[in-house]
Order: C-alpha cells, then structure tokens, then sequence
C-alpha cells in the first residue's frame, strides 16, 4: 500500500521524485554545491515562479533545472540561493525541497486531468461552511473531513453567517466525529478561532461564498485576496488566482486555497476511513472483504452490532456518510 496512516502522508511519483532529489546523495559529479543554501517557505506559485518567505524577506524564485519535473507547492520547505535580498528583478533558485510532512491533494477536474498536491506540510485544515446563503453544504464538508484525516490534519469547523442562521443543526451532525468547531458572525470576536489558528499551519476551505474571504481578509486585515498576492510575483496586473498561497498568522500560516473545490479522495480506500473510527473498527472485522458498510450491505458486521445495541447509532451514521462522500467526484454543488 503507498500510504501510511499516523504518519500521514502519502508517496507517489511526484513525492519520491522530489525526494529522490532532495536527498543528500548527489546525483550527478557535477551537481552544484549549495552550502550557502537558506531554508525558506513557499506561499506562492505562480507560472513556475516561487515566492518563498527567506528569513523574513520574501523572494521570488525559480526552481533549478536539478530538481528536473517534480512539483513545488505552497508549505515547501526548501533550500533556496542566489539573490535573496528580496528586490525587484531578482530572481533566486530553490536547489532543494525538504520531505514533506503532509500533503493535501486536489481532485482532478476538466481544466486539469491529473490529481494533485495543491499544499504541503499543514497540519490544520478549516473548513469555512455558511450556516445560510449559501445553505450548508454537509457533503462538500464530509468530504473536507475525509481529506483531512487522511492526509493527517486535524479538522476545524468555522461556521459562518451566525447573524443568519443558528448553527445547532449542523452542530448536531458533527457532533460525534468530534469536530471541533466556531461559530462567526460579523458583529462577533474571533479570540476563539484565532486561539486555533495560532501557531499552526491551517488551510482553509471553502465553497463560493460561505465568507472565507472576508474571513481571511478580518484575520489578516490589509490582505486583500480578490486581488491576491501571486500578482505580486508576476507583476502582471489583476487575475484571479486559483492557486493556494499563505500568509503568516500568529506564529503560524495560514494557507487560502481560492478556486479549490475539491480534494482527491480516489485513493482512500473504506478501510482508511474506518481506520479513523476506533469504536467501530473492531466489529469492522467481521465483514466480508469489501464491505460498504452501508444499510443495504449483505453480511455487515457493522449493522449486525449495531442491530444488536452494541454500537452507537450517530458514530456508525458518520461512518456510513463519509464513507458514502467518496463516490462521485464534484465536491461543489451547483446550487
Ligand atoms: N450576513 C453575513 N454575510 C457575510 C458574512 N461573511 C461574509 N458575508 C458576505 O457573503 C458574501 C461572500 O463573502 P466572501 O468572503 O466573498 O466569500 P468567499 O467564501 O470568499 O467566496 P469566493 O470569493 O467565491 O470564494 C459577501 O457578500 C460577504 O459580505 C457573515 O458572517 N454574515
Ligand atoms: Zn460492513
């Protein structure tokens, strides 16, 4: 199997690609030394451009022609050289990419067939969600959470557009996942949320219009990211950027993901999601191999246990709708 669970991370080519070559073994006699290589974070990509957070000082860089196709994205750590005083019309290289400690995988879609690793090393992921206007969205949520613990981010709940709607219903169905969550609305504090976010590296998520842009934009005021910070690296006028970039927040980032709908859940299998429900796991067993696990499942051990009172009826319901949010591939809903 090409993944690990508790570590949380996932190999594949792109990953031991950049690893292969991130290695301390030199691959070629004529690969260059780097010892005045310095560590920096990667918040943003733009057309093979990399602005990196270098001491403080954000520089733009491009990637050496050693490190050949394997990708860079936003959380890298990577060694970087060349002009790093951060002026304009400088350009440094990055020679390394340090092993990942997670990765958080977008779904392919038509604009792009491939499956792919949109941020690295985050150990959060927020999941901004309107309690109204849009209604919530509990599937495009499932499958945030799917997302999360598989890559191995501790989930978050911000539950936006308090002043419309009161947040006990959806409160309720998260309820016995444990997920924790905060309750936002304009008028009220975000002490709570910030206390969260401090320290950590948290991506955050959300459909059109739940609010994470203001969200963000209340968090770190002065961030404007309709216009976005990736036009800072081109200099290329406005476009809406659809790639992930990150702002420092408290000790910590904060990754904004515009455009990202959605997030690679091919790869999981059932059991990688009932290995995250440890109540339920053991009468997993019973099943046959395969076993959906759902209601109309022929042999189930899980609804057999659960026939029999010895399981609780709002955990295996969890299991069964994440479990259920795998299949299909649109996240978005087109209301
Ligand atoms: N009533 C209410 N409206 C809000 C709240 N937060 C944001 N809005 C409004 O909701 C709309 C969408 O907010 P945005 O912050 O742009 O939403 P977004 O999630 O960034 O949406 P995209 O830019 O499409 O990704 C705007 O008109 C906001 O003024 C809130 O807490 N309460
Ligand atoms: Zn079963």
């Amino acid at each position: 199997m090409s993944r690990t669970r508790g570590g949380g991370r996932h190999l594949d080519e792109d990953d031991i690609r950049v690893r292969a070559r991130g290695g301390s073994k030199p691959r070629t006699r004529n690969r260059p030394k780097h010892e005045g290589a310095v560590e920096g974070m990667v918040t943003a990509v733009d057309r093979g451009r990399y602005r990196c957070l270098v001491d403080g000082v954000p520089v733009v860089a491009m990637k050496a022609r050693e490190l050949g196709r394997g990708s860079i994205v936003v959380g890298d750590r990577v060694d970087v050289v060349g002009d790093l005083s951060g002026r304009a019309d400088t350009l440094a290289r990055v020679v390394r990419v340090r092993d990942r400690g997670s990765v958080l995988r977008r779904t392919a879609d038509d604009t792009d067939p491939v499956e792919r690793v949109i941020v690295a090393n985050a150990d959060q992921l927020a999941i901004v969600c309107a309690l109204a206007d849009p209604a919530p969205q509990p599937r495009f949520v499932d499958r945030c959470l799917v997302a999360a613990y598989d890559a191995g981010l501790s989930p978050l709940l911000c539950l936006t557009k308090a002043d419309l709607a009161a947040p006990d219903e959806l409160v309720r169905v998260y309820e016995p996942l444990g997920v924790p969550f905060e309750v936002l609305s304009p008028e009220g504090g975000l002490e709570g949320l910030r206390e969260r976010l401090s320290g950590r590296t948290t991506v955050l998520v959300g459909s059109s219009g739940v609010g994470k842009s203001t969200l963000v934009n209340r968090l770190v005021p002065g961030t404007d990211r309709a216009v976005g910070h990736v036009n800072a690296v081109t200099g290329r006028g406005r476009h809406t950027s659809t790639s992930a970039a990150a702002l420092p927040f408290e000790g910590g980032w904060l990754i904004d993901t515009p455009g990202v709908r959605s997030f690679g859940l091919a790869h999981i299998s059932p059991e990688d999601i009932v290995a995250g429900f440890a109540d339920l796991a053991e009468a997993a067993e019973g099943c046959p191999p395969g076993c959906a696990h759902q209601p109309d499942a022929v042999d189930c051990a899980v609804g057999a246990a659960l026939g029999r009172g010895e399981l609780d009826p709002a955990r295996v319901a969890s299991l069964r709708r994440l479990l259920a949010s795998r299949e299909g591939d649109t996240d978005e809903p087109e209301a």
